[in-house]
């Protein structure tokens, strides 16, 4: 996939130091910025693609200077395999070695459904044509099921993660972004607070909202919904203020916004709505005022009994086990329906042209380390990047450059320690070096990788993270299998742990008993 091997980002060119990776593009400059980083266009430089746009994701380090860790890195690798239509192409991975920090390059989109709402919104003051909104719900409804059915949920989709091609081949063509990558984000690079980007709750499905532990594919489903009503109305369905003081994922005033448009939930029509924690915690708020419904139809202007309405009240289902699913979406009355959806969103088959979409304003002005001033002959970053699919490569030095990203603890010889930092383990310069090793997704050499890491963790005693480290690599092996790759290494390797960790955890149960047995004779 992509061009990730065919580069050794350890190396850099002379002339203009930049990482080597780096100069298969053309860095034309930041396009924007999202809570986890900024995001560049850039242009192919090679003879096949020449001249194709590329969006590279750059993801900043966190305060306490985390980087990619092994999830992290397992996580892309799952993202890597996903190839389809209405779904934003990953076509290479970078792995800044020196800092661990990650680059993630897309195809690029020259539209979003959050800039085409609120161009007709602001600078039109039109709607969008039903033929326009029916086929990006159905496109995005399409990537949505491919994901869903791959066991990936999204988790943050909203308007601006829902690109439109431009011009060419695909014009109007939906691709959903940034899935899978809440996973990411979430362990080794966590949020960064101050950062000034809002993290909007208004797509956030009402269970999460009441405190529910789990995602579930219906989350994505109440957020393409919110963004349904958004393409008819053009606002936000519910726009809830958010709270920022505390982690807790109760957010009053969203779930206010949300009762007051669809009414109380009840035990009756949602029964686990019980067992979720600020259901029960916040009786108050949450039971204490009872909302009348006041009509989803009326919000949305759609006629009750139009099929539109009919999707889109099944999409906002409170109970996310009676929500409809996307597949079903797409079997839904509301498709079969004149005007048809069509694959090119923004031209319908009647009209002759497209509406006249404004491209992205690129800022020419900010580096790769999101800045200083972008002088096109001048390195662009300062680390050695690797790309993270090199085989071989050998480590680089840390370099000066204009930001020092902070390192975990060092020993004398400058070599980079392992270390927790709250729930995440920070690879070792070693590790790092046995990261290298990864070359394809499923290869002996990242199987080795785990290894290794079971190995360190089992000479830690680590017992929990070796368990813990043990069901997600399973639980990727079985992702792996979902997304049909025929690798039968997989399966050995997943049977050796298996009776590997049995062996382990039968150890430690003998010698707890061993210490039982001996401490009366050590005191
Ligand atoms: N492949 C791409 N092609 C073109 N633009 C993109 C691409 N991926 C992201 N963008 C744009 O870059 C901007 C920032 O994206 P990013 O995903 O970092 O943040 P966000 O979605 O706005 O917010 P958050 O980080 O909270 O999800 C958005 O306007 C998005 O539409």
């Amino acid at each position: 996939m992509g061009d990730t091997n065919s580069n050794n980002g350890n190396n850099t060119n002379n002339n203009n130091k930049k990482p080597e990776w780096l100069q298969q593009y053309d860095l034309l400059g930041k396009i924007g910025e999202g809570t986890y980083g900024l995001v560049f266009l850039a242009r192919i430089k090679s003879s096949t693609n020449r001249g194709k746009s590329i969006a590279i994701k750059k993801f900043k380090q966190s305060k306490d200077g985390d980087g990619v860790s092994p999830t992290a890195i397992r996580e892309i690798m799952l993202l890597r395999e996903i190839s389809h239509e209405n779904v934003v192409k990953l076509v290479n991975v970078h792995i800044n070695h020196v800092d661990m920090s990650l680059y993630l390059a897309f195809d690029y989109a020259e539209h979003d459904l959050y800039e085409i709402i609120r161009h007709h919104r602001d600078k039109v003051n039109h709607s969008i044509s039903s033929y326009t909104v029916k086929s990006f719900l159905w496109q995005l409804l399409n990537g949505l099921n491919y994901l869903h059915s791959n066991w990936i949920i999204h988790r943050d989709l909203k308007p601006s993660n829902i690109l439109v091609m431009g011009e060419g081949d695909e014009q109007g063509v939906v691709k959903i972004a940034d899935f899978g990558l809440a996973r990411i984000y979430q362990a080794p690079l966590k949020s960064l607070a101050d950062n000034g980007v809002v993290v909007t709750i208004w797509y956030r499905a009402p269970e999460l909202l009441l405190g529910a532990k789990h995602y579930t594919s219906a989350v994505d489903m109440w957020a393409v919904g919110c963004i349904f009503a958004e393409l008819l109305t053009l606002k936000p369905l519910f726009q809830g203020a958010e709270v920022k003081a505390t982690p807790n994922p109760f957010q009053l005033d969203q779930l206010d916004k949300i009762f007051k448009v669809l009414g109380h939930p009840t035990l009756e029509k949602w029964p686990t709505l019980a067992s979720l924690p600020h259901w029960q915690q916040d009786v108050q708020h949450i039971q204490g005022h009872k909302y009348d419904n006041t009509g989803l139809n009326t919000v949305v202007h759609l006629p009750p009994k139009s099929a539109a309405y009919d999707l889109l009240s099944k999409m906002l289902e409170y109970d996310p086990r009676k929500r409809i699913t996307a597949a079903q979406a797409l079997e839904h009355e509301y498709f079969r329906n004149d005007p048809l959806p069509g694959r090119n969103a923004l031209v319908s088959p009647n009209a002759d042209k497209a509406v006249n979409y404004p491209t992205r304003p690129v800022d020419r002005t900010t580096d790769f380390e999101g800045t200083t001033s972008l002088q096109p002959s001048q390195p662009v970053s300062s680390g050695n990047a690797v790309s993270g699919s090199i085989p071989g490569a050998h480590g680089g030095t840390l370099r000066s450059g204009p930001r020092q990203m902070p390192v975990g603890p060092s020993t004398a010889t400058g070599e980079k320690k392992g270390h927790w930092n709250g729930d995440d383990w920070i690879p070792s310069t070693a590790e790092i070096k046995a990261l290298r090793l990864w070359r394809h997704t499923g290869s002996e050499r990242y199987i080795w990788f785990i290894m290794l890491e079971l190995i360190r963790y089992l000479s830690e005693c680590k017992v929990e993270m070796l368990c813990h480290h043990y069901l997600e690599t399973l639980s990727f092996i079985s992702r792996r299998q979902n997304l049909k790759i025929k690798d039968h290494r997989v399966y050995l390797f997943s049977v050796r742990c298996l009776s590997a960790l049995t062996s382990i955890l039968l150890l430690q149960v003998l010698m707890v008993s061993w210490e039982v047995k001996e401490a009366p004779t050590a005191h």
